[in-house]
């Protein structure tokens, strides 16, 4: 199969004319990450596809060749280096996206220390890029992707300011505040992954963005009852509101009538961005395609789990098995028919 042909974005980035924050649809994970392998008779400890998913490894990993997977593995390994990081507990307040300010008084010697840590990862990148000194190795193996295939440092540094927000943000008010968290926490992965198979322009970028989005935006309906238990809401507070579900009620054994209705209308909205997304699936070829297909295949079959857990995701985190995976990435290869308009994929 043909990989990485088409060079850069075009005239205006890889975000279009509107720049990083213009226009998204909102109606708006090489791969996805399956989550980790859950006990809801999906996937043991001795499922290779569980335990890639458990692992955080993009399951397509697995099939492509080794010069392309390479590069995929110093992507994954620098966004989830970077994700740990930034996910290191504090003992800060709460605070909320639109309000950044911390609210709690604890010791903020513990945030520093993140912040720290980030401050050099982010010296480490534009070092990358000036040939000065990289003292990170997760950094340093991005080296040759980076010269290779001409990675902008963009994306790079919007996983480090995730990190630097979700040291600060534990909240968010609105679902266009938590969209907006996505754009640096998620969609900068799709967008190194077009790069790696030298697939960006400004449109794929847009359709990843949205599949990013939206497995972003799944992992966390899955993960509500532990977020709760590490203090992080996602569940936007608009909508909290609007489904009559209290925070506390995100600690319970079960989910409420009232937080199933929440997390079905939250899927349903993931859902919709992610087939948005999936049309960059018409525009793409070779491995490219088998990769990206396996991404929204994933969250396909994330949603799927969501829905025959009847949308609790408290009861146990709902995980989809491998069958359904490996259905979903069938059917996600064959029902995307290359459209010209795409371009060369
Ligand atoms: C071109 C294209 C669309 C490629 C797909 C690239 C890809 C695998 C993006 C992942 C996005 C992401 C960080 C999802 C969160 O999953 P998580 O399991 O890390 O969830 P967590 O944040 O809760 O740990």
């Amino acid at each position: 199969m043909s990989d990485r042909p088409d060079g850069p974005y075009g005239p205006h980035g890889p975000h279009g004319p509107h720049g990083p924050h213009g226009p998204r649809g909102m109606d708006g994970p090489a791969t996805a990450r399956f989550g980790a392998g859950g006990t809801d008779g999906v996937g043991g400890a001795e499922d290779p596809w569980a335990k890639a998913a458990a692992e955080n490894f993009p399951v397509t990993l697995r099939v492509v060749p080794v010069r392309i997977r390479q590069d995929l593995e110093a992507v994954y390994r620098y966004a989830r280096h970077v994700e740990e990081i930034g996910n290191t507990e504090n003992t800060e307040g709460t605070g909320t996206a639109g309000n950044t300010e911390d609210t709690g008084d604890g010791a903020p010697a513990d945030r520093s220390a993140v912040l720290d840590r980030l401050a050099g990862i982010d010296a480490d990148i534009r070092a990358l890029y000036h040939g000065g000194p990289v003292n990170d190795p997760v950094v340093a193996d991005l080296a040759s992707l980076v010269a290779r295939q001409r990675v902008p440092a963009d994306p790079l540094l919007r996983l480090i300011e995730a990190g630097r927000r979700d040291q600060r943000v534990r909240r968010y008010d609105t679902f266009a505040e938590l969209l907006d968290h996505c754009h640096y926490s998620a969609d900068p992965v799709g967008e190194l992954v077009l790069l790696v198979f030298g697939r960006a322009t400004a449109e794929r970028v847009r359709r990843s963005n949205q599949i990013c989005t939206a497995l972003q935006l799944l992992a966390h309906w899955q993960d509500v009852g532990e977020d709760y238990r590490r203090d992080r809401i996602y569940l936007p507070r608009e909508d909290l509101r609007a489904f009559s579900v209290g925070e506390e009620d995100l600690g319970r054994p079960r989910a409420s009538e009232a937080l199933r209705a929440l997390i079905a209308f939250e899927t349903a909205r993931a859902q919709k961005l992610l087939e948005a997304g999936a049309q960059v699936l018409g525009t793409l070829s070779g491995w490219a395609r088998v990769s990206v297909a396996g991404s929204v295949a994933g969250g396909r079959a994330t949603c799927s789990a969501l829905r025959r857990a009847g949308y609790d995701p408290l009861r146990r985190v709902p995980r989809p098995t491998s069958p359904v995976i490996a259905g979903a990435w069938l059917r996600s290869m064959l029902g995307s028919r290359r459209t010209p308009a795409g371009g060369r994929g």
